[in-house]
């Protein structure tokens, strides 16, 4: 469906009993999903303190020197957390690797657990660094405060799917959950037209939750092929659905592509912090009931989440 701006959707009812205001609050996420697959979620509830504290922690990480940030880069530490240089990743195979440093981390599962022991995909300890005392423990609190969103965020969607709200709730015991910090240089003004911050990809998981700050320059495309900005708004996350969800609504709901340009043409640097939530990895992902009677829009075949997510690794080799 057309869709030539990311609507705000308040979402106070997820934090109250009034069914009637939830179910109002579902419509209007229902059409966002099947229009852009992203809304700017005013209304959330997390306290904008802890956000505040949590894009400090960001900067203070990033301005870590490399050899120290070099300790604990992906591939050293357990599961695919940690830090990544500028550059380091390919998200559109056509264009220049992308303009962005990053710091992987997430819900915190301990070496002891069988998924972790096991070496599942998105199950690791979540990142403490030595040279930042509190730095592990804020991130705790923010990972937790994102799974609490999260689970809102997923209940609206089961409403707006004429579903139980608490139909997806058992696929969510012991999720997925991948924090990421983002930093952004900014890129000269005559960049070449093929470098971005982040290329054009979709997000994996289910939802995303992305807190930006107010540097501006996401951008989502449309189905005419237009880039449409999600531009920074006060006191919003953007909710975005991943490749998860076409898959769960056989293509009416949509992860769209979506991509990041930061030229500000100043030395005005950009961080982000994006939430990519999913279900367990035994959880079964098929066609929701109230679905399943209508002509696909695509060929989405069941899976598991572990399934889905080997697949989704297997394209990025194969691109
Ligand atoms: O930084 C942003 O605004 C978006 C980042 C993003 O799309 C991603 O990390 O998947
Ligand atoms: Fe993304």
């Amino acid at each position: 469906m057309h869709f030539d701006e990311i609507p705000v959707i308040d979402i106070g009812s997820t934090l109250n009993d009034d069914p009637a205001a939830r179910k109002a609050t579902a419509a209007e996420v229902r059409d966002a999903c099947m229009g852009a697959g992203f809304f700017l979620a005013s209304g959330h509830g997390v306290p904008e303190s802890l956000i505040d504290k949590q894009f400090d922690w960001a900067r203070r990480f990033f301005e870590l020197p490399v050899a120290v940030k070099q300790n604990y880069a992906v591939g050293t530490l357990p599961g695919h957390r940690g830090w990544e240089p500028l550059g380091a990743q390919v998200l559109d195979a056509d264009a220049l690797p992308d303009h962005k440093e990053s710091l992987y981390t997430g819900i915190h599962y301990p070496h002891g657990h069988p998924n972790v022991m096991a070496g599942l995909a998105g199950y690791s300890p979540s990142v403490r660094v030595a040279e930042l005392p509190g730095f592990g423990e804020q991130m705790d609190a923010y990972v937790l405060a994102m799974r609490d969103l999260g689970m809102r965020i997923v209940r609206l969607l089961a409403l707006s799917l004429d579903l139980e709200e608490d139909y997806f709730d058992p696929m969510f015991e012991e999720p997925m959950g991948t924090l990421r910090l983002l930093r952004y240089p900014p890129q000269p003004a005559d960049s070449p037209s093929n470098q971005f911050g982040a290329g054009a990809h979709t997000d994996w998981e289910a939802v995303t939750l992305l807190a930006q700050d107010d540097a501006g320059g996401l951008e989502v495309r449309n189905p005419d092929g237009e880039w449409i900005p999600a531009p920074p708004t006060p006191g919003t996350f953007v909710v975005n659905l991943g490749d998860m969800i076409p898959r769960w609504t056989n293509g009416y709901y949509r992860s769209n592509l979506h991509r990041v340009i930061n030229r500000q043409g100043t030395d005005r640097v950009r961080y982000s912090i994006p939430f990519f939530f999913g279900p367990n990895y035994h959880a079964r992902i098929e066609c929701v009931p109230s679905l399943a009677g209508k002509p696909p829009l695509g060929e989405f075949t069941p899976c598991t989440v572990g399934e889905h997510v080997a697949e989704m690794y297997a394209r990025t080799q194969a691109g």
